[in-house]
């Protein structure tokens, strides 16, 4: 917008010559307004180098603003004539500030503004280009009015689109948290029970045709309520919270955990096939074994049966999930402490 404006000027003041509104030499509008170009340029292309982003403020607003009122006055000093037209010019110049500026930005440009008015104003009064005094007064008082509404404006238009921004911030925020809360376990962090069956049927969709496999360890925490009866409930869900982590830490980036209530978890292993699940189970299972709950008695070691299942090609999520409820309860009755995958049990 600022380099479009740029161009409305520089034919404003060519068309000024071509009306002989103006006696410059071309070349002397050619060597000015190739600098001035080489100042709009500047702008365009240090944002597309990402050269802006060295700056504080990075869209470089009040430098732009700043070159625009220079060129501008600079374009009124060359056809005073037509001042009235560039005053409108300036008044643009602050509007463009409502997109980005704070009160200080309107303080420095709206002052910037008002030096380069006064100084060519004084410079064609000197020189006797000016208007006759009592009418430059009148032009001077009404345009440094309209500068000051144009300022209170573009203030209160910037300062509702930073109200509006941060309210955006805000709002996407809370949008953010609701859907994490969603799908995610209060206590543990970990997927809930309503995303997990979201994810296996993914997961089913993508394996349905048997190219791609997937396992699930069903996971169930061994005499659970006697950490609650022994400890309180407070320490019972610090074991949770432990074996949660422990849970993550077990598991790639790309697998899946989730709680499916109580003491029971899930792990969805993506791209892996049952021997594959075993081996991360048995490491869970161990990683348990071992972990030191430092607030429950030295020595009570809190473990973990779990169920490991692959899916298989066309069976409902519904079937895997009751084979792998089955291997856990075939682990509970083995003794507890182990894992069982869906070869050792009879009849699956
Ligand atoms: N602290 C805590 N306890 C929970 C939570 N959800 C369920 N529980 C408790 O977990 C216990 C589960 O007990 P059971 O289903 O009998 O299982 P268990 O004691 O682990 O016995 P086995 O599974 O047979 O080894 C119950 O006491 C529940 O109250 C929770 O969020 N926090």
């Amino acid at each position: 917008m600022a380099t479009g404006s740029g161009l409305v000027l520089t034919a404003v003041v060519l068309l000024s010559m071509a009306l002989d509104l103006v006696q410059m030499p071309m070349a002397y509008f050619f060597l000015l307004y190739t600098m001035i170009w080489l100042g709009n340029l500047c702008f365009p292309l240090m944002i597309s180098y990402d050269i802006n982003l060295l700056f504080k403020d990075p869209s470089l607003t009040i430098p732009q603003l700043i070159w625009h009122t220079f060129t501008n006055t600079i374009s009124i000093y060359l056809v005073p004539e037509l001042q009235n037209v560039f005053l409108m010019y300036y008044l643009l110049v602050v509007l463009f500030g409502a997109f980005r500026m704070q009160k200080r930005g309107f303080f420095i440009v709206g002052g910037f503004i008002l030096l380069c008015y006064t100084t060519v104003m004084l410079v064609h009064q000197l020189s006797g280009a000016g208007a006759e005094i009592k009418e430059q007064s009148l032009i001077s008082l009404f345009f440094i009015f309209m500068l000051v509404g144009v300022s209170i404006i573009g203030t209160e238009i910037s300062s509702l689109r930073w109200a509006l921004k941060k309210r955006n911030a805000e709002m996407n925020e809370v949008m953010k948290q609701a859907k994490e809360q969603a799908i995610t376990d209060d206590l543990t962090g970990l997927y809930n029970r309503r995303h997990l069956m979201a994810i296996l049927r993914h997961q089913q969709a993508l394996a349905y045709r048997g190219e791609y496999v997937f396992s699930l360890c069903f996971v169930d925490l061994d005499h659970f309520k006697q950490v609650n009866d022994r400890y309180g409930h407070k320490a019972g869900d610090e074991v949770l919270q432990t074996f949660a982590d422990i849970a993550r830490n077990c598991v790639r980036e790309v697998d899946f955990v989730a709680r499916l209530g109580g003491e029971e978890f899930v792990l969805v292993l993506v791209q892996t096939p049952l021997e594959g699940a075993c081996l991360v189970a048995e490491r869970l299972r161990l990683s348990m074994e071992q972990a030191r709950l430092d607030i429950l008695a030295p020595g009570h070691r809190v473990t973990a049966s779990i169920g490991v299942t692959q899916y298989r090609p066309k069976e409902s999520i519904e079937e895997t999930m009751h084979r792998a409820d089955i291997a856990v309860y075939s682990a509970k009755n083995r003794g507890r402490n182990q894992l069982v995958s869906d070869h050792e049990l009879e009849h699956y």
